[in-house]
């Protein structure tokens, strides 16, 4: 790809991106969940994500890695259609995005929601079903059982009514992935969502994200902590700008990739 404008990020071109499946044909792969193909994003003349291709399959716990500022969270609104691409084509669960968008949930980063909106925890998951019933019909009876049964999944039955700016960080992000399991969304994007929780919160909420990988759902996390990425992640997408390298966490996360994605100071 070669854009007039912007100029290329300085670093040295990525030397091992990921291949693509093999039998990945076409700009959109009916088996892979997500499909990049040459995506740059950018902020004014600033490119944040640069020629990016990336094919992540169907029924992975992924994460998302890189160090700040790396377009880790550009990448997931780059997906949901939230930023304009300068250049590539984004196909999920082998559609463009438009087609699809019932078909993937989104648990947002806590620092970009507004806590301060008058509304409970139980609303907040029973927007998981809006997509279901289209615009003129209401939750009803059946939607309000689906919610409070995906409240009790995480652990917050006893909260329901409590206005969402007054839960803690952890129960604000337990809130978010009920509304996502309300939607039953074969692909669920989160953006950090161990961000402030406590160890006890964040376990229970890798025990789900497991437990979705395994219902065959396709999950995309954003995700900062080196420590714990091999032990909660089978697939593992090392960006920087550019994708570093994408693949099986056995295979990919290694000290060397890590270094290319970070610089020279990982150990
Ligand atoms: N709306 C925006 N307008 C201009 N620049 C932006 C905008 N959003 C993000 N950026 C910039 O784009 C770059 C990538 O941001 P992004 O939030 O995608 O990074 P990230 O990897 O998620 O970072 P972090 O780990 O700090 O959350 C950063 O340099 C950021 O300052």
């Amino acid at each position: 790809m070669t854009p007039t404008s912007p100029t290329p990020p300085s670093s040295e071109p990525a030397k091992a991106v990921a291949p693509r499946p093999p039998d990945a044909s076409g700009p959109c792969a009916a088996d892979s969940a997500i499909d990049i193909h040459d995506l740059t994003v950018a902020y004014g003349e600033r490119p944040v994500l640069w020629d990016i291709d990336l094919a992540v399959p169907r029924g992975v716990l992924a994460a998302v890695i890189g160090p700040n500022g790396a377009g880790k969270t550009t990448l997931i609104k780059a997906i949901l259609g939230l930023v304009r691409p300068l250049t590539g084509e984004i196909c999920v669960l082998g559609e463009p995005y438009s087609p699809r968008r019932g078909c993937v949930a989104y648990v947002p980063q806590r620092s970009s929601v507004d806590w301060d909106f008058p509304t409970t925890a139980l609303d907040v998951v029973l927007m998981g079903t809006y997509a279901r019933l289209g615009w003129f019909r209401r939750p009803g009876r059946r939607e309000r059982q689906q919610a409070l049964e995906a409240l009790e999944r995480v652990g917050m039955q006893d909260l329901a009514y409590r206005q969402i700016g007054q839960l803690s960080g952890g129960q604000q992000q337990r809130i978010f992935l009920a509304r996502a399991l309300v939607q039953n969304a074969p692909l669920i994007l989160l953006d950090e969502p161990f961000q402030g929780v406590d160890a006890v919160t964040e376990q229970t909420i890798v025990t789900l994200l497991r437990q979705l990988r395994d219902q065959g759902h396709t999950l995309l996390v954003v995700h900062h902590d080196l420590q714990t990425a091999a032990q909660y992640f089978d697939w593992v997408i090392l960006l920087n700008v550019r994708l570093i390298a994408s693949g099986p966490t056995a295979s990919t996360f290694t000290l060397e990739n890590l270094q290319r994605t970070y610089g020279t100071t990982v150990r």
